[in-house]
């Protein structure tokens, strides 16, 4: 397979650029993807490649990947270099784009004027794991439409699961029939192959296996374990997994196999079997569901899930120990658990498959939902997931999660407690989908649809498509708002905390201008900055931004005093960035003076702006010699002269 793939990909006349490698779950199409990516890339041939994977941050969807395939066409391909590093510099916006003008002009268009060169391959596989049917068709569309008829050195290689949506797309009159078919054929033979050198390799390995004779196992089990993988390498890797576990006796393990796979004749019963065998051979299996369900629908490392179930240090390594065929269980405990194969996902995803483990039922979903609003809600949340990096915050993911579920009373009260800075700053998408997932509770409180209609109206703010109605004079707290949000670009969690407000605060103050009828005439649309010009005049701006920089500083210093690193942090960064906008102000430079010089190493340690915009600052008051300036300049000059 991968020498015809090999010779496609570097034909200099192929009859089409793109070819489809598909075949079922499990089959070895990624396998086949990956050592081809290698081969080429050994070759020089190899233009770029994306892997794509289900629920990734950004392996999940297609946003990134035409940008991401045009970025390593220019590092490794001389001659598209500079033509595609033009296109980025004169209009950085390509990169948002529609899938097919990013193509197009990214990809396509560059390579055209290179019609002669030899072939370059773009590998994309997992194409069926992409977010959205949609975007998969509309990817494919998209690499048919800039490519047809127009000569050109690239060649396509995109391998999936043979789903009817995309194979749709191939038969459509966009393709015309124009692509080639390669199907990841069953390989009895290649299965057997791998399945003995396993078998040897363990039966080195164990100890236990010292004085079992050869060949191990029979021909005869051989045999039967390579019809029932239906030459399909998943059957055989998970098995293969599931023996070589150095906690058991590999003979044992093998005759779980064996029993288990008893009367299944199809790979993927036979797949089946093998999961349940594997579960039902672990030790309390009760306590595993809420555990896979967790793992299954966030990315979490072990002691986050025991955190969230509220389980003692230790226990989620401890049950999950005899599922490392299925699962991924890092040594490293910073990494997340992950599932070696999709295909075990998918397996726990149908209740019809299974049964009782399966993690997709209502009572299991809401039990996690619970657990993770009710985690959200309290201090040890801070204080263990301030750490954990954006795209794999919990909470990103919580509203999407709650709004699959089916409409629950249950959690209305801890949806009352939910805390609006764990989601206010990226998931303001997502809550108009929340406010009508609300208003499908037959018996929601009243107040807590009034409190999500309010945050939809204040995530309009967030997303520069406010409506404000016109008012002569603003209140000071309206103006201080504005400025931050507006002026200064603070997203709602840091205005909040800059002003030193309480979520329920701002709400009164940014509801307060809600225009209750739709009267053009009366309104002023648009972002915060917008609204700002409209209502506040220019010298009053940078006034308040001084009123925000002696709160930062007074909290500064008292956070330093009740020792509270963490926020001090935050506080820094508020500071630094208001400074920017702050005029040169004898009060506030002598509040900034106020400030321990202890805390300043602190709060600031290593960060290099930070230190370069608080330095400009001080360096505007124009006198080297004040005590201050002169402090700053030879505490923080080993730092500044670190980033040159
Ligand atoms: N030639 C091979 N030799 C050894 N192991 C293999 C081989 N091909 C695949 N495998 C193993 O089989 C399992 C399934 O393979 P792979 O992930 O490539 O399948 P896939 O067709 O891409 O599945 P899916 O459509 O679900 O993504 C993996 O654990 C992989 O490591």
């Amino acid at each position: 397979m991968l020498g015809d793939l090999r010779e496609w990909a570097m034909d200099p006349h192929p009859k089409t650029t793109i070819l489809w490698l598909f075949g079922p779950a499990g089959a070895g199409k990624s396998a086949v993807m990956q050592t081809l990516a290698h081969q080429l890339q050994d070759s020089g041939r190899l233009g770029g490649s994306f892997f794509f994977k289900r629920g990734h941050a950004t392996r999940g969807n297609g946003k990134t990947l035409f940008a991401t395939i045009a970025y390593q066409l220019a590092l490794g391909v001389p001659w598209l270099r500079t033509s595609i590093s033009r296109i980025v510099e004169d209009d950085p916006s390509i990169v948002v784009r529609s899938f097919e003008t990013q193509m197009r002009r990214l990809i396509s268009e560059p390579c055209r004027a290179h019609a002669d060169r030899h072939s370059v391959a773009i590998l994309i596989d997992g194409l069926d794991e992409c977010q959205g049917h949609d975007s998969q068709q509309e990817i494919l569309r998209a690499m048919r439409r800039s490519c047809f008829n127009q000569p050109n050195p690239l060649r396509f290689i995109v391998a999936s699961r043979p789903e009817p949506h995309i194979r749709e797309v191939f038969d459509s009159a966009v393709y015309l029939g124009d692509y080639r078919s390669f199907n990841v054929e069953q390989s009895f033979d290649d299965v057997r192959t791998y399945l003995r050198d396993e078998f040897s390799r363990i039966h080195r390995e164990h100890r236990t296996m010292a004085k079992s004779p050869l060949p191990w196992p029979s021909s005869d089990v051989l045999d039967r374990l390579v019809g029932t993988s239906s030459g399909h390498f998943i059957y055989a890797a998970t098995i293969v997994k599931f023996i070589d576990d150095k906690n058991y006796r590999p003979i044992q393990r093998l005759a779980v196999v064996l029993e288990g796979s008893q009367g299944s004749e199809l790979a993927f019963d036979a797949l089946d079997q093998l999961y349940m065998t594997i579960l039902d051979s672990a030790p309390r299996q009760a306590e595993l569901v809420p555990i896979l369900c967790a793992v299954a629908n966030f990315d979490l490392t072990a002691a986050e899930v025991d955190q969230l179930l509220e389980l003692a240090d230790g226990e989620t390594r401890l049950l999950l120990r005899g599922l490392h065929s299925v699962l991924q269980l890092p040594p490293n405990h910073q990494r997340v658990i992950s599932f070696h194969h999709a295909s075990f996902l998918d397996f726990l995803n149908n209740r019809t498959r299974s049964h009782n483990f399966c993690v997709s039922t209502p009572s299991h979903r809401v039990h996690l939902a619970q657990c993770f609003l009710r985690l959200c809600a309290s201090r040890r949340y801070q204080l263990a997931w301030a750490h954990v990096s954006q795209p794999r915050r919990p909470q990103r993911h919580l509203i999407p999660f709650l709004t699959a579920l089916p409409p629950s009373v249950e959690l209305c009260p801890l949806i009352e407690r939910m805390e609006p800075d764990h989601f206010f700053a990226q998931d303001s998408d997502n809550f108009e989908p929340m406010l009508s997932w609300l208003k499908r509770i037959p018996s929601a409180p009243q107040d807590l649809i009034e409190l999500w209609e309010d945050y939809v109206y204040m995530s309009s703010m967030e997303r520069n498509t406010w409506s404000v109605k016109k008012i002569n004079s603003p209140s000071s707290e309206l103006c201080q708002v504005l400025v931050a949000k507006g002026f200064l670009q603070y997203g709602l969690p840091s205005v909040r905390r800059v002003l030193g407000m309480t979520w329920s605060e701002l709400r009164t103050i940014i509801c307060s201008v809600q225009p209750k009828i739709a009267n053009e005439e009366q309104t002023v649309h648009g972002s915060a900055e917008h609204v700002l010009q409209a209502l506040v005049p220019l010298e009053m701006r940078r006034w308040i931004c001084r009123d925000i920089a002696l709160n930062c500083i007074r909290r500064i210093v008292k956070g330093y005093a009740d020792g509270d690193e963490m926020d001090a942090a935050d506080e820094w960064f508020d500071l630094a960035r208001v400074f920017r906008a702050c005029p040169r102000c004898p009060i506030l430079y002598s509040e900034f003076q106020s400030i321990p010089r202890s805390a300043m190493k602190l709060g600031l340690s290593g960060n290099l702006i930070l230190i370069e915009w608080i330095a400009e600052w001080l360096e505007s008051f124009g006198d080297p010699t004040l005590e201050l300036g002169a402090f700053w300049t030879h505490a923080m000059l080993p730092m500044r002269f670190q980033r040159f």
